[in-house]
């Protein structure tokens, strides 16, 4: 929830010698915002609380003295956050209605429900436009005395509250490093009694109250934008590959599942070209029916321009793990097997039975493979470079 605005004052100069001085209260200051801006440092949205708000504006005082501005509050997001809101369901709407309707409901006869209607109605209508006398802040004792019914809104508070009232659903795709985006916006803060002087009114006794800030219900998903996915079965050397080619050093272990969150490394080349590199946690088959992690890690490499496919090259029929991924990838998202891909058949240094799966699979297939010993840090540059002129393409 964004700040709510400070609001207006009422206060007259005083003096020794004048006693009712001319207006002189000050502006309310405007509520906080609330930003989130893309901070490609950031990993994950575990930084992000589930509840923000930003400070409210402070009040406006006496001798002309505005209240300051409520202070922003910024949150650092990761590249590739989504952010979504959460409109009310049907059935919360429905739930409303009725709540205003029970009145109704208890009663029989066609005379006095029409009475009811109407009562009702009036209900509803009151509730949005509360008393206008509480849209301000009275000089002491001057609440009855304040005629307001008739008193124009300043335009600039109209705006506002159109705004709050009539908030665009928001929806956005953070995917650049710096990118801010406005998600929820602070309250208005109150005019002071001075902006109410008129040809009939030279001593206003009134100031506004500042407005609510804007409260927004958001979901947060996190798509990883990265050059490059890894994609592999657990164990396979993704994380190893990773920390061979890239700046990052990511958990490495003999065991599968070492990787439990997405992991992005960046691989610079000499000429200062950059490329990024995800590492996700390995994928089995039947991860569609959500065995081993499933498939809900899969929507970080969605959006990578390249798949690299991490197969041990050690194995019996290492293709068929290839096959296997991509099976689980088309059972996430058909088609995003067509994306440029190659495959990195790794463990090449695991003896002759790594050599001669590597031979008979080359013979058999036209996607790029490139054998490399990722732990050894042999041929990583080849693999590298072929990443590279695929992006290139
Ligand atoms: N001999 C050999 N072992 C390797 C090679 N690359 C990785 N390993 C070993 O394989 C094991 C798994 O490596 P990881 O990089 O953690 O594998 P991963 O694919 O990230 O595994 P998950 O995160 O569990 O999906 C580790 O014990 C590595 O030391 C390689 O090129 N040759
Ligand atoms: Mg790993």
């Amino acid at each position: 929830m964004a700040g709510r605005g400070g609001d207006g004052c009422v206060s007259f100069f005083r003096d020794m010698f004048v006693p009712r001085g001319p207006p002189n209260g000050g502006d309310g200051g405007n509520g906080g915002d609330i930003w989130f801006v893309v901070d490609e440092n950031e990993t994950s949205l575990n930084c992000v609380k589930r509840q923000l708000k930003a400070t409210a504006g402070v009040n406006g005082k006496g001798k002309s003295m505005h209240g300051s501005r409520g202070t922003d509050l910024v949150v650092k997001v990761p590249r590739g956050t989504i952010v979504r809101e959460i409109m009310p369901t049907q059935q919360q709407l429905c739930n409303e209605d009725q709540e205003s309707g029970r009145l109704q409901d208890t009663v029989h006869t066609e005379g006095s429900k029409r009475f009811l209607d109407a009562l009702s109605h009036r209900a509803k209508l009151r509730a949005q436009t509360p008393d206008k006398s509480e849209l301000f802040v009275h000089y002491p004792r001057w609440e009855e005395r304040n005629e307001l019914e008739d008193l124009p809104m300043p335009s600039e508070y109209l705006a506002a509250k159109w705004e709050l009232d009539h908030p665009e659903p928001l929806s956005v795709d953070l995917v650049s490093h710096g990118q801010r985006a406005l998600i929820a916006k602070g309250g208005f803060g109150g005019f002071n009694n001075p902006r109410f002087i008129s040809s009939s009114e030279r001593q206003p006794h009134y100031a506004l109250r500042g407005l609510m800030g804007q409260r927004r219900e958001l979901e947060l998903e996190l798509k990883t934008i990265a050059d490059v996915g890894l994609v592999g079965m657990p164990n396979a050397g993704k994380s190893t590959f990773l920390g061979a080619v890239s700046n990052a050093h990511p958990k490495i272990a003999s065991y599968p599942f070492t990787t439990l969150n997405p992991y992005i490394g960046t691989v610079e080349f000499r000429d200062t070209f950059q490329i990024t590199v995800a590492d996700i946690p390995g994928l089995i088959p039947g991860a569609h029916r959500n065995i081993g992690l499933g498939h809900s890690f899969l929507r970080h490499v969605e959006r990578s321009r390249v798949l690299a496919y991490i197969v041990d090259v050690s194995r019996d029929s290492p293709w068929n793990d290839l096959a296997a991924l991509q099976t689980e990838l088309n059972l996430y998202s058909p088609g995003l097997t067509d994306r440029p891909s190659l495959v990195i058949a790794n463990k090449a240094d695991r003896g002759t039975r790594a050599r001669e799966n590597f031979e008979k699979w080359q013979a058999m297939t036209s996607v790029p493979l490139v054998p490399i010993s990722a732990k050894f840090n042999k041929n990583i540059l080849k693999a590298t470079y072929t990443i590279r002129q695929i992006l290139g393409k």
